[in-house]
């Protein structure tokens, strides 16, 4: 009976089976395949070699750049701690002035960490990656771990590292300022868009001259913004905030981001908008600005307006040495197609939601110059006039560049500045130019006196020559007039 069954199945299995194969669908074979055979296959795997690994890529431009969504550099950070623990081959670089070094894993080390009872380790590897546009071979952070921890791991072992990671980073970097490069139709997708230095402007509130409670209304206000995350999160509003820096030269306007930059620890983005030429290129460079950071656009009047006169004179105090001004008119190369819309879109179009705790900061000679859409309310929230020197001003300068805080000279020469109007920069210059001479405290103050009779005479005999220029103008029109209405009689 046995054998009759038998006989039965093989014969019903060899009319059958190439009836599957010339009807049932390679495709549906094929998923039945990978679905059951291949799972078993992989559970199989799994109970032989059980751990799963994570690599976690070097960004592939800038070895040192910090970008909003630099995982890599987060995990450098965060393994520095643990590095120093268990490595035995480590990369040492400079981290920040006077913390000595910053540790890293040497290619193939390998340490361990434990979060709530699971041990999980790091190497240092080279891997593909597939990713990317040509697959190539990338320095990466290989994480292994079990895989019943999995969950655990992605839901939050690595958020925990991120936010270590990213604290650290804070903590120990080093601030720069940055220019952007020229972006040209040659700039590869992974070249670099800006270049940077370390910042170390000397200037804090404190050394700032202008009227003690405009300063004060200026840092309350910075404190606000930084502290009130929640506050943007909750209202929807991108975290960010524009600030409008007007007033005469050498009123201390590029002073005055100095100074922001070092009261709220922020990096400082410094945009020559004359050798930005396309629209995309600004956007790229945004999307390539870190959170604390100030984006700073000077003379925003002249920017835009590339045939300006202060194009040519543009040397921002912050950042002018180390890099070359490009003229986009010398080499005869396209003019920059930035325009006024453009800039909108700049500071609150999509892309200025696109990061965290961004400060954009414009300044300008001339703000009645400027389009009334740049500067309303909601683009520039804080509009600040630097203006010229007051009493509270030159008392500031007088502690910076004489280490005093009282003179009896001191009220003649405060009226004399409520009358007369001086840059902050011309009487900085005064006192340095005496105290280079060796002048002492005296003969400092008496010089500046001297020197502020001098702007005085020269500013009221302009005012004369101006007065008697308009008044023969008005008498010439009176003439023209009454000339005309003679012919008109005749
Ligand atoms: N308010 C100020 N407080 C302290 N120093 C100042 C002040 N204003 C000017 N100075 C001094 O004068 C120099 C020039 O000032 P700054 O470059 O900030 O002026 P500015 O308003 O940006 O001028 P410009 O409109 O020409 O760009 C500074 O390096 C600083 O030493
Ligand atoms: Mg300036």
């Amino acid at each position: 009976m046995d054998s009759w069954w038998f006989a039965n199945f093989t014969t019903a299995w060899f009319i059958l089976a190439p009836l599957i194969a010339a009807y049932v669908p390679r495709r549906l074979l094929k998923s039945y395949f990978n679905h059951h055979v291949c799972r078993h296959a992989k559970s199989l795997v799994a109970l032989v070699d059980p751990y799963v690994t994570v690599d976690i890529f070097k960004r592939f431009v800038d070895d040192d750049s910090i970008s909003s969504s630099d995982a890599y550099a987060e995990v450098r950070a965060y393994l520095s701690a643990a590095c120093s623990r268990e490595a035995r081959a480590l990369r040492a670089e400079s981290a920040m002035e006077g913390k000595g070094f910053a540790l890293s894993l040497q290619l193939g080390q390998e340490v361990a960490d434990e979060f709530r009872g699971a041990v999980l380790w790091w190497s240092s590897a080279e891997s593909r990656d597939e990713a990317h546009q040509w697959q190539i071979t990338r320095r990466c952070y290989r994480l292994t771990f079990h895989q019943r921890h999995r969950r655990l791991v992605v839901d939050e072992y690595l958020p925990h590292v991120r936010n270590k990671g990213k604290e650290a980073l804070d903590r120990d970097r080093r601030r720069r300022i940055y220019t952007n490069n020229i972006i040209t139709d040659y700039t590869y997708q992974d070249d670099r868009v800006w270049n940077h230095i370390d910042f170390k402007h000397p200037t804090t509130f404190d050394t700032l001259a202008m009227d003690a409670a405009k300063k004060q209304e200026i840092i309350d206000d910075l404190d606000a913004f930084r502290n009130n995350k929640e506050f943007y999160a909750r209202t929807g509003w991108p975290w960010k905030r524009g600030y409008l820096l007007y007033g005469p030269p050498g009123t201390g306007k590029s002073t005055m981001i100095a100074a922001m930059a070092n009261h709220l620890g922020y990096d400082v983005y410094d945009i020559e908008l004359t050798v930005v030429r396309h629209i995309h290129d600004l956007r790229k460079l945004l999307v390539e600005t870190t959170d604390k950071s100030i984006i700073v656009i000077e003379d925003i009047d002249c920017s835009l307006d590339l045939t300006g006169e202060r194009r040519k004179k543009k040397t921002s105090s912050l950042s002018s040495p180390p890099f070359v001004n490009y003229d986009p008119d010398d080499d005869g190369r396209k003019r920059s197609k930035v325009t006024l819309s453009g800039v909108l879109n700049f500071i609150d179009g999509l892309w200025s939601a696109c990061g965290g705790e961004r400060i954009v900061v414009f300044t300008t000679n001339h703000v009645d110059k400027l389009d009334q859409a740049l500067v309303r309310r909601g683009r520039m929230d804080f509009h600040i006039e630097m203006s010229y020197c007051r009493f509270d001003g030159f008392r500031t300068l007088a502690k910076n560049y004489l280490g005093i805080d009282d003179h009896p000279l001191f009220e003649s020469i405060g009226e004399m500045l409520a009358e007369v109007d001086v840059a902050p920069v011309d009487v900085a210059e005064c006192i340095m130019t005496s105290t280079r001479a060796g002048r002492g405290v005296d003969s400092s103050l008496q010089f500046l006196i001297e020197e502020v009779k001098k702007i005085k005479a020269k500013a009221d005999a302009e005012a004369k020559a101006k007065a008697e220029e308009d008044e023969s103008e008005e008498e010439e029109e009176d003439e023209e007039e009454e000339g005309e209405k003679d012919l008109q009689l005749q």
